[in-house]
């Protein structure tokens, strides 16, 4: 947990310094956010920003001390967010995030940090809608950063510094694991890790769908999926775990385990998941070309 890979800026695991303002918190800054806060960063340090008063309501409730900002409410709230802050994490959805850009640049200050989690908006996309010269990273989250197994990989702009990377990285260092990739590769993080967890909730819903298939309670196959889900991936977060060798200690020779395991290569499910990852990938690229 909290490893950064050697490629990655050493950001270590302690909490993130400066102010940070989340702009766009849905699912995924809030689990960046919620990730910092068990970290031990202030909720004081953090300003989030939605659309919606009822958005806002609910992170007030769920998290005290945190200033959250309506745009329906005052129009200037991303602008306000932004003011003063070391680092802005820009998570509203793809089409809206050079137009974020372009909201905020009056107010950005030039050390500030712009940190993008944002699928298949490009660097340059994003650069070109930001005042000249501005640090800009982007990045490749996913949810589990909120229960601190995230995993993120990140790529630098054209104007940051390493100093400015390591601040980028220190976000999501105390909640997960960071790997600095050129930015090609970003769609390809997100068919893996930033997809992934829907993968692994899909397997778990299959799983209880095939339960009930066999006869159990839906509300017992669906708790046995869920318990058993979480169950293999906390053996997958001890560090240094083998998948491979983990299902092999699963995989009784002639026993159950391996005739299902048969019955999942002769319906090609590695094929399957790949297929899925390059969808994803491809996906991501037809985004980047929609979005210019
Ligand atoms: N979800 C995931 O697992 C992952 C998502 N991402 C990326 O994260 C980004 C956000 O996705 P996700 O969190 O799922 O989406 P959500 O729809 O859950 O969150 C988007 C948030 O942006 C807010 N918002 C929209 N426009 C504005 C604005 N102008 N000013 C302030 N807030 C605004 C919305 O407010 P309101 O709620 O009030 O409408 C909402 O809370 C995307 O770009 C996606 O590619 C990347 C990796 C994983
Ligand atoms: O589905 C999406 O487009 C985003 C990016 C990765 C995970 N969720």
């Amino acid at each position: 947990m909290n490893e950064t890979l050697p490629t990655a800026p050493s950001a270590d695991s302690s909490p993130a310094s400066g102010r940070i303002a989340f702009l766009g918190c849905g699912s995924m800054n809030e689990a960046i956010l919620a990730g910092l806060l068990a970290a031990g960063t202030p909720a004081a340090n953090m300003t989030a920003t939605v659309r919606r008063t009822e958005r806002a309501g609910e992170l007030r409730g769920r998290y005290p001390g945190l200033t959250v900002l309506a745009e329906n409410e005052d129009p200037e709230a991303n602008s306000k967010a932004v003011a003063g802050a070391s680092v802005a994490v820009l998570g509203v959805k793809p089409a809206g995030i050079t137009a974020l850009c372009r909201s905020i640049a009056p107010a950005l200050e030039a050390q500030t940090v712009v940190v993008s989690v944002a699928a298949a908006v490009t660097i340059a996309a994003m650069e070109a809608a930001l005042p000249a010269g501005q640090p800009l990273v982007r990045t490749m989250p996913n949810t589990p950063l909120q229960v601190g197994r995230g995993a993120v990989g990140l790529s630098g702009g054209s104007h940051v510094s390493e100093v400015q990377l390591k601040e980028a990285s220190a976000v999501f260092a105390g909640a997960g694991t960071v790997v600095m990739v050129p930015e090609e590769q970003l769609d390809a993080v997100g068919a893996v890790s930033g997809s992934g967890p829907a993968y692994a909730f899909y397997l778990a819903e299959a799983m209880a769908a095939a339960g009930v298939e066999l006869g159990l309670e839906p509300a017992v196959a669906m708790t046995l999926a869920r318990e058993t889900v979480a169950g293999a991936g906390l053996m997958l977060a001890v560090e240094g775990a083998d998948p491979a060798a983990l299902r092999k200690a699963v995989t009784s020779p002639n026993g159950t385990t391996e005739r299902a395991i048969a019955a999942f290569d002769a319906a090609g499910l590695p094929a399957i998941i790949a297929a899925g990852a390059r969808a994803a990938k491809e996906r991501a690229a037809e985004l980047s070309r929609e979005l210019g």
